[in-house]
């Protein structure tokens, strides 16, 4: 019995990291050319951020706009497979806050909302990066 009830909390581990498996966040969100607007904005704001913008003053920031959109498409259920690093390596180093990290999600929200994408896809969408945070920043 102990046996079972370990593997039942095993199979729930497992499944609760998993993508989504429907694309409708995708397609809400505008899919391939809805989700490359909405990298590019966020990422033209963080440009003209003065709160977090140093942190990719010495970065490829062509690779790290195609690997945003990668993961933010497979993150949303699109049919799309996240070819970069973890959310652990990329971040490692960079001593990021919860500061930065509420600044960056700022940027991301106006992003959308120049988009025209409803409150509750913004939140749907954050809602699936919420669980990153921590393999983000710094605790
Ligand atoms: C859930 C939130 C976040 C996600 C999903 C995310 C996603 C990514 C991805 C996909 C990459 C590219 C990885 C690669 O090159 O293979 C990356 C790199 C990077 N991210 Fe984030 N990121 C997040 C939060 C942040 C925050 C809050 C900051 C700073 C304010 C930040 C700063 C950077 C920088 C500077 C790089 C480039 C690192 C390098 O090339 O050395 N990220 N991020």
């Amino acid at each position: 019995m102990p046996r079972l009830i370990l593997l039942v909390c095993l199979l729930l581990a497992a499944c609760a990291q998993q993508p989504a498996r429907d694309d409708i966040l995708y397609r809400q969100l505008g899919g391939a050319p809805g989700i490359t607007r909405i990298v590019e904005g966020m990422l033209l704001r963080v440009a003209a951020d003065q709160r977090i913008v140093e942190h990719f003053q010495r970065v490829d920031i062509q690779r790290v706009r195609d690997k945003l959109i990668e993961k933010l498409c497979a993150e949303a259920g699109g049919p799309c497979v996240y070819t970069g690093d973890s959310m652990e390596e990329s971040h490692k180093g960079l001593a990021l806050t919860p500061a930065d990290f509420n600044a960056l999600v700022e940027n991301l929200q106006a992003a959308m909302t120049a988009e025209a994408v409803p409150i509750p896809v913004q939140n749907r969408l954050l809602a699936r990066l919420a669980p990153m945070r921590g393999q983000v920043i710094d605790r």
